[in-house]
């Protein structure tokens, strides 16, 4: 089953058109990835994926379900979770009341809560050495640590990923994304990354989507994307 489908999908911004025709599938249990330019619009599908951005045309079903409201709270509930561009994190909370929060607004009971900051904790372990600084203290690396952890708090069945590599070394990237691309093949979790770093974007991802100008223009697996002349076109 797909854990998210858009099909025909058109959104913009007053007026000016941003995405054109989006059709794309992230299967359950996949690790799949969009990359494209700057403004491209891959922000865009992001934030229309996960009911932050009213599309103009097409539909979206999540497990296969069309949502009676296409919005943040339902997706949650559906198990979609969002990381953010920008890591969103509250610069004066620390790690620990980020998570707080996090399971509070998703109404998970404080024992249960407990059981969950453990089992992200044991994923993440480099978290218990500043969970209790504030987010603003942190690095980038320490901060997109702890943006994926807070996703991870609600257990999701799928997790979009929007450019988590931005500012972050290479390697910082790769260390930050393995325990997830283990999540994926470990628990049938689905995840959809959007970047612009083909090479880190690649290493952990099954199938490629390339974006341009608001399109998609290609699909294929990284081996057959990985000397592609349409890579050269877009970058
Ligand atoms: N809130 C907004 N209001 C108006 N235009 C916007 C808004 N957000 C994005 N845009 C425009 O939409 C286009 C696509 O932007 P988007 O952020 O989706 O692209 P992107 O591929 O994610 O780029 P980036 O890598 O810079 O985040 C750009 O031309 C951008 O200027």
């Amino acid at each position: 089953m797909s854990a998210i489908q858009a099909t025909g999908l058109a959104a913009g911004y007053g007026g000016r058109e941003v995405l054109q025709d989006i059709n794309l599938t992230l299967n359950e249990g996949e690790a799949l990835c969009i990359i494209g330019h700057n403004g491209a619009g891959k922000s865009t599908l992001m934030r229309c994926l996960f009911g932050l951005h009213r599309p103009t045309a097409g539909s979206i079903t999540v497990f296969g379900q069309t949502l009676p409201r296409h919005e943040p709270a339902a997706l949650g509930a559906a198990g979609i979770a969002l990381v953010p561009e920008g890591r969103g994190v509250f610069p004066d909370l620390t790690c620990e009341e980020i998570f707080g929060l996090a399971l509070w607004s998703a109404g998970v009971p404080k024992a249960e809560g407990a059981l969950r900051i453990e089992e992200v904790l044991e994923i993440l372990p480099r978290i218990k050495e500043f969970r209790t600084r504030r987010a603003g203290t942190l690095s980038g690396g320490q901060q997109q640590m702890v943006s994926i952890a807070r996703a991870l708090l609600t257990r999701p069945k799928a997790l979009l990923l929007d450019e988590p590599s931005i500012g972050l070394a290479p390697k910082l990237f790769q260390d930050l994304m393995e325990p997830i691309a283990a999540l994926v093949k470990s628990r049938g979790m689905s995840m959809l990354l959007v970047e612009q770093n083909v090479h880190e974007a690649f290493a952990v991802s099954d199938r490629v989507l390339v974006m341009r100008s608001g399109r998609l223009i290609r699909e294929g697996t990284p081996a057959e994307l990985s000397d592609h002349s349409v890579l050269m076109e877009l970058f």
